[in-house]
Parts: C-alpha cells; sequence; structure tokens
C-alpha cells in the first residue's frame, strides 16, 4: 500500500471502495449505487465473491452500474424482482455536516433516489473533497421529461436558480430514462428542504439531487485513513 501521504483522490475512493465491502453481509440484497466511486467498491465487491461463499442478490442504479458488476461476475436483478431492499452503498457529490447530500453528478439520481428510499439502510462512500459546510456549490442536477423543457427551463431561470443544459459533447445528455438533466447553479443552498419542495412542485420535473435525511453512514476517504460517520436521524 501507498505511504499516506502519497494519496491521491483515486486512492481515497479505493479505500472508501474496499471497506465498504465489509459492510455487506451473506444473505443481504443489496443496492449497488453510481459512479466512480462506486466502481472501485464494484471491484472489491467482485473480488470478495470469488474468494468466499458471499451469497447476495444485487440490484443497481444505472446500466452502467449493471455492465460494471456484470462485468466482475456479480448477477444484478431489477429492482422489482425483489424484496425491501437490505443495504444500499452509493457515492455522493456533497455531503454536509447534517448529512444532507447532492447527487447527479454522473446523472442518474433518478434510480439513485428509489433504491435509496426502498433500502433499510444506506451508506455513502466519498473522499474527503465531497465534505462541505453547506451543500449546493456543486450545483443541483434535476431530471426533466423532453415535452416543455425550455419552458421549464425558462421557469427556473425566473425563479434565480441559474439553469444550465446538462452536455454530453454537443448533444443534450440523456439519462437511463430518456430524460433531459437541467444543472441549478445555486451556490450555498440555505433551506435545502424549501429548496426541494418547490423543485419537486414544479411539473416536468422528475426528481431532484437533493437527498435530504437519506443516508445513515457516510464513508469518507481522508489521506489519514477511512472515516465513518454515523448519521444521526
Ligand atoms: O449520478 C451519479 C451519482 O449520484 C454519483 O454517485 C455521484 O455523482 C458521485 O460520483 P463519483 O463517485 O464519481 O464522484
Amino acid at each position: 500500500m501507498k505511504g499516506i501521504i502519497e494519496m491521491n483522490q483515486n486512492d481515497l475512493k479505493a479505500l472508501v471502495g474496499q471497506a465498504a465491502v465489509d459492510q455487506i453481509e451473506s444473505g443481504m440484497v443489496v443496492g449497488l449505487g453510481s459512479g466512480s466511486t462506486v466502481a472501485y467498491l464494484i471491484k472489491a465487491l467482485g473480488k470478495r465473491m470469488q474468494e468466499e461463499p458471499l451469497q447476495i442478490e444485487t440490484v443497481t442504479t444505472s446500466r452502467q452500474t449493471m455492465q460494471l458488476a456484470q462485468a466482475v461476475g456479480i448477477d444484478c436483478r431489477q429492482i422489482d424482482e425483489v424484496r425491501q431492499i437490505d443495504l444500499t452503498i452509493d457515492g455522493a457529490d456533497e455531503v454536509d455536516a447534517d448529512f444532507q447530500g447532492i447527487k447527479g453528478g454522473g446523472g442518474a439520481l433518478l434510480w439513485e433516489k428509489i433504491v435509496n428510499q426502498s433500502s433499510t439502510r444506506n451508506v455513502w462512500i466519498i473522499d474527503e473533497s465531497k465534505l462541505v459546510d453547506r451543500i449546493g456549490r456543486f450545483g443541483v442536477p434535476v431530471e426533466v421529461i423532453p415535452f416543455g423543457s425550455q419552458k421549464l427551463f425558462q421557469i427556473l431561470a425566473d425563479r434565480g436558480y441559474h439553469p444550465q443544459w446538462r452536455m454530453q459533447g454537443d448533444q443534450l445528455f440523456k439519462t437511463d430514462e430518456g430524460n433531459q438533466i437541467i444543472d441549478l447553479k445555486t451556490g450555498v443552498i440555505a433551506h435545502p428542504h424549501a429548496l426541494a419542495r418547490d423543485l419537486a412542485s414544479t411539473a416536468g420535473i422528475v426528481e431532484h439531487g437533493l437527498f435530504l435525511d437519506a443516508v445513515d453512514l457516510v464513508i469518507v476517504g481522508r489521506s489519514s485513513g477511512v472515516e465513518l460517520m454515523k448519521a444521526h436521524r
């Protein structure tokens, strides 16, 4: 293992990916999140499943995660084929001191939120750069249906949310559900629950990336080692 001082962000992601595998026990239904940190978790889980008889069922929060999981020999089920999900391990883009989070940097927020709300326990794995005093600087990804999305964009601009279209090359980004993403450049958010209510009550918005009161444990990769932060909820 590299000396702690030499660890870069990818090393920290690998560290928490490995640490999170220990949360998984035989017999569980496990939700696998999305993103580059989760990719390390999947690699570590695939390795563990080769080394010991770990009997689990998994569901995934994106097509990309399903492909990654299957590539290392993890069998994936459709969400409605399994009973309650016992544990979901996912990444996050920002987490604040009250354990409120922003997700959706990779555009997987809708499936992630559905899996999150169906899980008995939710764990997030992040490197220390994701820890903030108050969420918002990352922006808030919002998934919108294509119908009327230009009109919706204008409504969000009029509300002062500084919307930006998520692009993929010169095309609009397309989610696994065939929707679009508008990134709100809000800056630090004074009242996340109020913003969440406002977005949730706006027609055309399918889901937003504010994950409030949605996590039980955050595993943080620090240059000094792994820290487990238990949410008080
Ligand atoms: O849509 C993507 C997800 O919310 C990711 O979990 C989040 O963006 C964190 O991804 P990463 O681990 O790549 O920073």
